[in-house]
Order: C-alpha cells, then structure tokens, then sequence
C-alpha cells in the first residue's frame, strides 16, 4: 500500500551505512530538523493522516474476504457476495485515492524542504570568504549540496511515512490476528526472529559492499572530471600519458564492476530468504489452521484471513527492523548540511556597518601583517581530502605593509614572485582580512563598511579574468545587470576589443567557453577590462598580464587600460615598462614587506633591487 515496496525499502535501508548510528546527534540538530519543517506542518499533518489511514485499510480486505467465505459462500447467501465484493471494490478505490492524496503531499513536503535547504546552504556558501573556496574541492561541495540535501529530505517523505505506516500497520495486523486465532499468530510469529537474523546479517554485508562502491564510483567520477577538464585533458596531451590513463580508469572501473556482482549476489540471497520465511509462516498457517479448521475449531473465512493477514504483516515488520538505521541516516544528512550551514565566514559584516560614500577612493594600507589562515579556520576537513595533512601554521606572508594611494593615483607593485603582491591586493576589497593593521578605502577602515559597496567601489582584473560559460553580453552584464546594449559596445569599444566582438558572427551572443577559453589571453584581459568600465569602481585593483603580448594586443590592452584607469585610483601588480613609467608610486616589494617606494626615477636614482628588478625584468622592453 506504501509508495515504495517493502522489499525495496528494506533494501536501502541495508544499504545505508549502520556505523551512522554510532554517530551522536545532538537535541540540537533534532530541533533545527524540527524548525525546518515547522513552516510545512500542516502539509506534514494531512500528510500523516493520509499515511496513518492508508496503513489501517491493510487489515479491512482479510477481513471482508472471512466475512465472503463464512457468511456468504459457506452460508450460500449470494447477496452477502455481492455486497463484500463490492465493498472491496470501494476500498480498492479508495485505497488509490488515498495513495495519490498521500504521494502528492510527499513530494510537495520533500520538495519544499530541498528547496529550503539548497537556497540556505547556496546563500551561505556564496558568502563564504576567498579562503574557504581556495581549500574547498569543488566536487565535494556539489556533493553536499546535492545528495545530502537529498538525503535529508528522505527523512520527511519516506522515513516518517514508512515509520509511521509499518507501525501502525504492525498494530492494526498484529490486533486483528490476534484476535482471528491468538495461537496460529504466535507459531508464526516465532518465524520472524529468523527473517530479523537474516536482514542484520545482509544488512552488515550491504552497507559495507555499498561503501566501497560509492568510495569506487566517487573515484571514477574524481578522475574524469580531473581529466576531462580543459586543463587536464591538455596535459593529459602534452604528456602523452593516454595509455597510463586507460589502464588506471579500467583498474578503478574494475572494482566497481567486482562491487557490483558481489553486492547482486548478497541481494539476491536476501530476496530468497524474504521469500522463503513468509512461504514457511504460510505453510505452518494452513497446516496448523486446516486441521483446526477440520475440528470446526475454526471457520475456513478466519484461516483465509489469517493467511492474508500474515502476508501483510511481513512487510511493515522487515522495514521496522531497520528504522534506527533510516531515521540516523536521514538524520546525518541534515547533520552534514548543517555543518556547511555553520561554518563562519572569516570575513563577516559588522552589524552596524555603514556604507562607503559613493566615489571614496583613498586607499591605504598602515602597517598590515597578514598570515593566510590554516585549513582548519576556513574550510570543512570533510569538504577537502588532500590538504588534510597539512597543520602546521602558516609563515606570515605580509609584514608592516604601509602605503597610501591618493584619490586618481596609480600605484605600481613590482617585485619577485612570490613576495606578497597578489596577496596585498587580496586586503583591499576583503578577499581576505588583514592578521593586524588596517586597510582604508574613502578613509574608512574595510572592516566597518558594507561589503556591498566595498564590492561595489573596488574593481579588479585579475590575470586569468574569469569568465561564465555564457554569452559575451551576459558575462558582461555582470557587471551591470541594467546595461545596455549601446553602453556594452562603448565599453568594447573603449577596451579595443568592439571590433573583434563585432567580427564574431554572433557578436554580442557569442559564448565564451568554460573559463573563457575560447579567447585568447590579451583577448580575455581585454573583455574583463571592458566588464571593468561598466561597472566603474572608483578603485581598481589590476593585475597585468604578464603573458608576452604581440605588439599590437599588448598596444590594444595598453590604451584599454589607460581608459579604464583613467580618473580612477589603482593599485596594479606591473609588468609593463609604461606602467612604471606612468605610476605616480611604485612599491618594491620583498618577502613581504616593502622596501622601496617612490617615482621610478627616484627609485632608479636610489639604487638597490629596484635597479635590479627593472634591469632585469622591465629594461628589456626598451
Ligand atoms: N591561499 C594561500 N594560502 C596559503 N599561502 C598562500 C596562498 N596564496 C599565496 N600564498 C603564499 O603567499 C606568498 C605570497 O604570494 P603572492 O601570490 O601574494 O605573491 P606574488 O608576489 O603575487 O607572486 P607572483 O608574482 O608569482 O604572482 C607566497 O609564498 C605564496 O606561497
């Protein structure tokens, strides 16, 4: 009568790890599970009522066909015939009806509840800071957003019905058996110990064959998207490793093929033994009732009653069986969403943040230290499988970091790789929070301002400008949901790109591929400037790419970049003669700390790594 068979229930749940119910849940979870469904509750009641009413029909057909056999046929009273007979059209009738009612409101339930869930955690993720998506693996963070959103759902729809009809169709049976003949109830009762014995022995062979194959799936799925990325099947390429590939794609899909034989086998024997006990409790319920019957003890309707009812019984006994493991497992799911739910973001608004007055543009930084933050401040373990050996603390990457922009001022960062560059310009919009000092847009110390309108006055243009597998004019919008066309082609035209965009047959609807691939790399810097112009932050952040440009793209990116600093304050990590030459300040610097700053010929004048840098890396250029 359930939506889902006995047999299958009883399957998964088996399937479902039983060291779940060694976890500890705590009142707290269960009364969070309890908040998210408060606002469907009265969908849960009639959905309850439903399940509750569908359990209880179970006994009503038995019960008819006794009253068929002894008062209409053994009576011969036709009428009596017609009369049952129709009633048990009614209940098959109504039966559906209920079946339908109770479906729909399970799936509005359940849907509902993913709903919840999904928008919470995407909304929380969203707001999670830099750190946590540097630590976090991608396909672990779907996953949970995913299944275990899924699985959580599970303990609304299938798990409270099937809890709660097994245990009132147990009731219902078991009373109505009892009362048909108390002894031929308790000899077959007596055979249901051994169906318990069965299921906990699969149970245990299941959950652990399941584990290794989801762990073997998940292995699977891990090296093709590994592989199969643009990144991956590039080197995949250069390296010539196909054959390598092959071999350990068919190692892996091997053990989950083996998984997946034995796990059939364990199934099927289980599907015998659920067969076989019930073939065993109807033998000894003919056997023992058909000589009772003989002796007129009994009437040959209650014997016939008696054997349905049995059948009817199994099922709900087989799915309580497993309720500890279903209701944990369910209840674990919400457990693991929670936990993403309840990670802070390590950059949080403060409550009473205010907003950056519109056009701020000062920019300054005075005396920042700033340590990346180690693994276990930003990220889930769960949520990353290889960075877990990774505990020690991180060395300190920025030390005393101290300078001043001025409203329109570029201010150039040189140095050599690795000494903190990047991560200074991470500080201005809070990618990341400084360890100790302030970082101050428009005066204002970054920690106190809104984040909308930091991310609103800050703009960057970052090396690999990302863009979304989507078209140019949407990437673009990004920017400026309210842009127009004609604004998106000024904005082209002023980044240099109009023309090429023009050229494209689909122009504006081009799509850019997955990351953008499909342009090349001044072509990209060049769309992320034109991105840059529409959203028109009083500050940008720039970082210039240091791929070796033809001439003519590196003259293009050139004038797209003194449109987009044109008026604006900048902070840009150079590695272009122009920019140094054009930067009212550059900053050197080194292990983290800067230790030169002044005009470039002031610098130059001065000497030190300075001269060398730009020897080296700029002088070339001449
Ligand atoms: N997410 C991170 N977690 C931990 N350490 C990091 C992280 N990002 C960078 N670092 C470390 O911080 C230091 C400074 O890196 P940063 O990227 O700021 O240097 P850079 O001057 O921009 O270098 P390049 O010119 O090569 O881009 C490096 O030692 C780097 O290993």
């Amino acid at each position: 009568m359930s939506a889902m068979s006995p047999m299958m229930a009883a399957m998964r749940a088996m399937r479902a790890d039983p060291s779940v119910v060694d976890q500890k849940l705590t009142r707290r979870t269960l009364r969070r599970v309890v908040g998210f469904s408060t606002p469907h509750r009265r969908l849960i009641l009639a959905f309850l009522f439903f399940v509750v009413l569908d359990a209880a029909l179970v006994v009503v057909t038995p019960l008819l066909v006794k009253h068929l056999l002894d008062d209409g046929i053994v009576a011969r009273d036709g009428s009596v015939v017609t009369w049952v007979a129709l009633a048990m059209v009614g209940v098959a009738l109504f039966d559906a009806v209920l079946g339908v009612a109770s479906g729909y409101l399970s799936s509005r339930i359940g849907e509902n509840l993913i709903f919840d869930l999904r928008t919470q955690v995407f909304g929380h993720v969203q707001r999670m800071s830099l750190a946590f998506f540097t630590r976090t693996q991608t396909g672990a963070l779907v996953s949970r957003l995913n299944n275990d959103v899924i699985g959580a759902q599970r303990a609304f729809t299938s798990t409270l019905s099937s809890t709660v009809a097994n245990t009132i169709s147990v009731l219902v049976v078991g009373v109505a058996m009892v009362a048909l003949s108390w002894q031929i109830t308790l000899a077959c009762l007596a055979l249901f110990p051994l169906l318990l014995i069965a299921s906990r022995w699969v149970g245990r062979q299941l959950s652990g064959l399941t584990r290794q194959q989801m762990n073997g799936n998940a292995d699977l799925g891990n090296l093709m998207t590994e592989r199969f990325n643009v990144g991956g099947a590039l080197l995949l390429k250069l390296f010539g490793r196909r054959e390598d590939e092959d071999t350990r794609y068919a190692e892996r899909a091997g053990v989950v093929r083996d998984l997946g034989v034995r796990i059939a086998l364990v199934t099927r024997v289980f599907a015998a033994t659920m067969m076989l006990i019930p073939a065993l409790a109807t033998a000894l319920v003919w056997g023992i009732g058909g000589h009772l019957v003989i002796d007129s003890t009994l009437t040959i309707g209650t014997l016939t009653a008696l054997a349905t009812l049995l059948l009817r019984l199994l099922g709900p006994l087989q799915g309580l069986s497993n309720v500890r493991v279903d209701v944990m497992t369910a209840l674990v799911s919400f457990d693991r969403v929670f936990e993403v739910l309840d990670l802070p973001s390590t950059v949080q608004e403060k409550p009473d943040a205010v907003v950056l007055p519109a056009g701020s543009s000062r920019l300054e930084f005075d005396d920042v230290d700033f340590t990346y933050p180690r693994a276990d401040e930003v990220s889930l373990a769960s949520l990353e499988t290889v960075a877990r050996a990774e505990s020690r603390d991180h060395v300190q990457v920025l030390h005393g970091v101290t300078f001043t922009a001025e409203p329109g001022q570029m201010v150039a960062l040189v140095g050599p790789s690795g000494a903190g560059k990047t991560t200074i310009t991470h500080l201005v919009a809070r990618l990341y929070d400084a360890t100790s000092g302030t970082v101050k847009v428009g005066g204002y110390d970054v920690r106190d301002l809104t984040l909308q309108s930091l991310e609103d006055a800050v703009g960057y243009v970052t090396q690999d400008a990302h863009m979304f597998h989507d078209t140019i004019r949407e990437n673009l919008r990004y920017a400026r949901p309210a842009v127009t066309d004609e604004e998106i082609w000024t904005a082209l035209d002023a980044a240099q790109i109009g023309v090429l965009v023009r050229s494209l047959p689909d122009g504006l609807d081009t799509v850019v591929g997955d990351r953008g691939y499909r342009l090349s790399g001044g072509e990209r810097q060049r769309l992320a400037i034109a991105r840059l112009l529409l959203k028109a932050p009083p500050v940008v952040v720039l970082d210039e790419a240091t791929a070796h440009l033809d001439s003519e793209s590196e003259q293009a990116v050139q004038h797209a970049l003194d449109k987009a600093l044109e008026g604006r304050t900048s902070l840009v990590i150079a590695h272009r003669l122009s920019t140094i030459l054009n930067a009212d300040v550059i900053l050197v610097v080194e292990d983290g700390r800067i230790t030169q700053q002044g005009s470039h010929e002031a610098l130059l004048a001065q000497g030190g790594t300075y001269a060398v840098l730009y020897a080296t890396q700029f002088a070339q250029a001449v």
